[in-house]
């Protein structure tokens, strides 16, 4: 289980995340939900080490990974995708994955595209393979579709091999066919590999259709957790954020 207790972060008079308890099961699919500026970004930063918290615990499985390096907390086994893209664009889609898999295995960088490390390129196509870029494997990075860039980029990261996936935004500038493919991927994936999966999404009707719990951030705090249906009817999400009761309520 990943879990935070009493995590706060400040920028100057700003408390982005302030004392922030929350727990997310081992295995689970939960979205991230709220307004602008409610902190999402800096608790996912919190959790992947991109920041240190001013105070407070994130733990893993019970062990301690507060304010440990961006590199020790992915050996730890937390992954996340960025809402940039973060791989080598000259490089076709293999030799990005092969990369990520000979790094994570400690073996050298150099010379990968003559010599891969043995496994490693199957490694690479099976992880593209996971993520439906199997037929683009030799396709060069920067000539894939936007969608596919960031299928990329989820595939970088579980390269990695991480028990829990931070997705920021998975969907974001997408049209609305790509989005939905892109979340009937991230679903499957999550269901073929087991993961602990977190998202932070602006689309309501992606967040009620698919994740199990889902946990709403409002200044900082945490607003409400529970079911789609705790957070579709919870009348301080509604005044904050919802607006109405949300129209999709019929489509989960
Ligand atoms: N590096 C930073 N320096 C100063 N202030 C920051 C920094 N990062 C975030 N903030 C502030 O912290 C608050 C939370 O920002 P954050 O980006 O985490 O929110 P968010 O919920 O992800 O927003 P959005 O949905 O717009 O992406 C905002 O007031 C933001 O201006």
């Amino acid at each position: 289980m990943l879990s935070v207790e009493g995590l706060t972060k400040r920028f100057g008079g700003v408390a982005a995340i302030d004392g922030v308890t929350l727990a997310f099961e081992t295995g689970s699919l939960t979205a991230v939900i709220g307004p602008n500026g409610a902190g999402k970004s800096t608790f996912f930063n919190l959790i992947s080490g991109a920041l240190v918290p001013d105070s407070g615990h994130v733990r893993l499985d019970g062990a301690e990974i507060t304010g440990l390096s961006r590199a020790a907390i992915v050996r730890a086994g937390i992954g996340r995708a960025f809402q940039v893209a973060s791989f080598f664009p000259t490089l076709t889609v293999a030799e990005n994955l092969v990369g990520a898999v000979a790094a994570h295995r400690g073996q050298a960088a150099g010379m990968l595209r003559r010599y891969p490390p043995p496994g490693a390129r199957a490694r690479a196509l099976e992880v593209a393979d996971m993520l439906g870029l199997a037929e683009h494997a030799d396709t060069i990075s920067a000539n894939l579709s936007h969608g596919d860039q960031k299928l990329l980029d989820i595939a970088l990261a579980l390269a990695l091999e991480p028990r829990v996936l931070l997705l920021d935004e998975p969907t974001a500038g997408m049209g609305p066919d790509e989005r939905w493919r892109m979340i009937e991927r991230v679903q499957r994936l999550w269901r073929q590999v087991g993961l602990t999966l977190v998202f932070i999404e602006h689309d309501m009707d992606i967040v009620f259709r698919i994740a199990q719990t889902i946990r709403v951030l409002c200044y900082g705090r945490v607003l409400a957790e529970g079911t789609p249906d705790d957070i579709r009817a919870n009348p301080a999400v509604i005044e904050a954020y919802l607006g109405t009761p949300h129209a999709g309520a019929d489509a989960a």
